[in-house]
């Protein structure tokens, strides 16, 4: 058995750092991810005036439910959609201050709009520099009285997750119909760390009632990444071997920990324990249709591995993994053809037939998923390399150094 330790997850540093920032206090935020997104995102909270510190494992943000500490800034949210969403809604809040975001190129085509027409109907002041819902934006915070909104998240959860932490900081609250919803179980993460820094939210079917007053600081244990650990638990299932992640078991907060139940579909032994989770390989890879909306950042860790399944593999209802880092159901197609695999598109779909994949250069599109779900295909074809290796910054700057370490502790059992 091997087992492996996960840095922490991108989702929930992502937001601990917005509630902290906004909370009354001190918050320590423990095993935090250190990574190009989450460290963007506290780069981002600094150029606003807020102080963190970064020590490896443990950083302190003071809380500032007023806003923050300048009147004006200019915000680079790199290539990480929680900043990019998350930050501009924040500060939004102040009761003054002009602030100004721009992100990366594939961050600047990424889109916005359902959240940048929800804080526009919300009263404020947003300019966008070019195309409407996209960045580099402007905002001139003036404060939110709140109210009644409907917000389309079809395209995205970020959107509302955006505007339930927004509520607490406007003066009367927010009530939030959603009228389409992908990525659901993001919004649980959301709900549940709220809770954690003192807001219930009531949700009654698609409503969600945010009340006024604010976040309390907290101390903040930040659980392992689960759609890192996507990575291992397929090279498990893929190899005939079994793999351990501490850290995360029945109590997870990330809906992407549901893979595991993916592979189990497909032979694979799992167990979701306490407070681990392990997949043992039973030496079958069965082929399946499966619907991954909920789940979408570990499609590409099941299209990598489904050329080994003995059936052809459907992934249904992952549109919105067009809007991602790249279109990563056309990357995914693009790099299993050029290893010789029959695969099928379509506008919210993927089919990949079984067959015997030779090595090539994948084309990675610098999106750090494409690399690292390869990198299990690699297992199995050795040969395997990348154009840009070092997107994996994005969430796992180590991949390279601890995949490999983990290959070799796998061959060795
Ligand atoms: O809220 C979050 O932390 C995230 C939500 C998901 O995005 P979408 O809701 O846009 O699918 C996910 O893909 C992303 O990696 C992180
Ligand atoms: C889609 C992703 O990131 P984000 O939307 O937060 O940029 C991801 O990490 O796979």
């Amino acid at each position: 058995m091997t087992v492996i330790d996960i840095p922490g997850s991108k989702s929930v540093t992502a937001r601990a750092l917005f509630l902290a920032a906004a909370a009354d206090g001190t918050t320590t935020l423990l095993r935090p991810l250190r990574s190009d997104d989450t460290e963007g995102f506290a780069e981002g909270l600094k150029s606003l005036g807020y102080a963190v510190e970064q020590e490896a494992d443990r950083w302190r943000v003071q809380g500032r439910p007023a806003g923050p500490a300048v009147p004006d800034a200019d915000v680079y949210c790199r290539d990480g959609a929680t900043t990019a969403r998350f930050l501009p809604t924040l500060v939004a809040a102040a009761a003054s201050g002009t602030y100004r975001f721009d992100a990366s190129a594939q961050m600047r085509r990424r889109p916005l709009a359902p959240l940048t027409r929800a804080l526009t109907a919300l009263g404020v002041d947003l300019r966008h520099e070019g195309a409407e819902g996209h960045h580099p934006l402007t905002v001139r915070a003036a404060g939110i009285e709140g109210g009644h909104l409907t917000l389309d998240a079809g395209e995205s959860s970020q959107y509302l997750t955006a505007l339930l932490m927004l509520g607490p900081l406007t003066a009367k609250g927010l009530r939030i119909e959603v009228t389409a919803l992908v990525s659901a179980p993001y919004i649980e993460i959301t709900l549940a760390m709220m809770r954690d820094f003192g807001v219930e939210v009531l949700r009654e079917g698609n409503t969600f009632t945010v009340p006024p007053g604010g976040y309390r600081a907290t101390a903040y244990a930040v659980e392992p990444d689960a759609s890192t650990a996507s990575y291992f638990f397929a090279a498990a299932a893929l190899t005939g071997r079994e793999v351990t992640v501490p850290g995360l078991g029945i109590g997870a907060l990330q809906g992407d920990l549901r893979f595991v139940d993916v592979l189990r579909d497909m032979g694979a032994e799992v167990s979701v324990g306490a407070d681990a989770t392990t997949v043992r390989s039973t030496g079958r890879l069965r082929g399946i249709t499966v619907n991954m909306r909920d789940i979408s950042d570990t499609m590409p860790t099941l299209a990598a591995i489904a050329p080994y399944a003995d059936g052809p593999v459907i992934i249904e209802d992952v549109a919105n993994t067009r809007v991602k880092e790249c279109d990563r159901l056309e990357a995914c197609a693009e790099n299993l053809r050029a290893m010789g695999i029959t695969v099928h598109t379509g506008p919210d779909r993927i089919e990949i037939h079984p067959g015997t994949p030779k090595p090539t250069e994948i084309a990675t599109h610098g999106d750090h998923r494409i690399v690292m779900s390869f990198a299990v295909a690699g297992l199995r074809t050795p040969g395997l390399t990348y154009d840009d290796p070092g997107c994996v910054r994005k969430t796992f700057p180590r991949f390279h150094e601890v995949f490999a370490d983990f290959a070799h502790d796998l061959e060795g059992r």
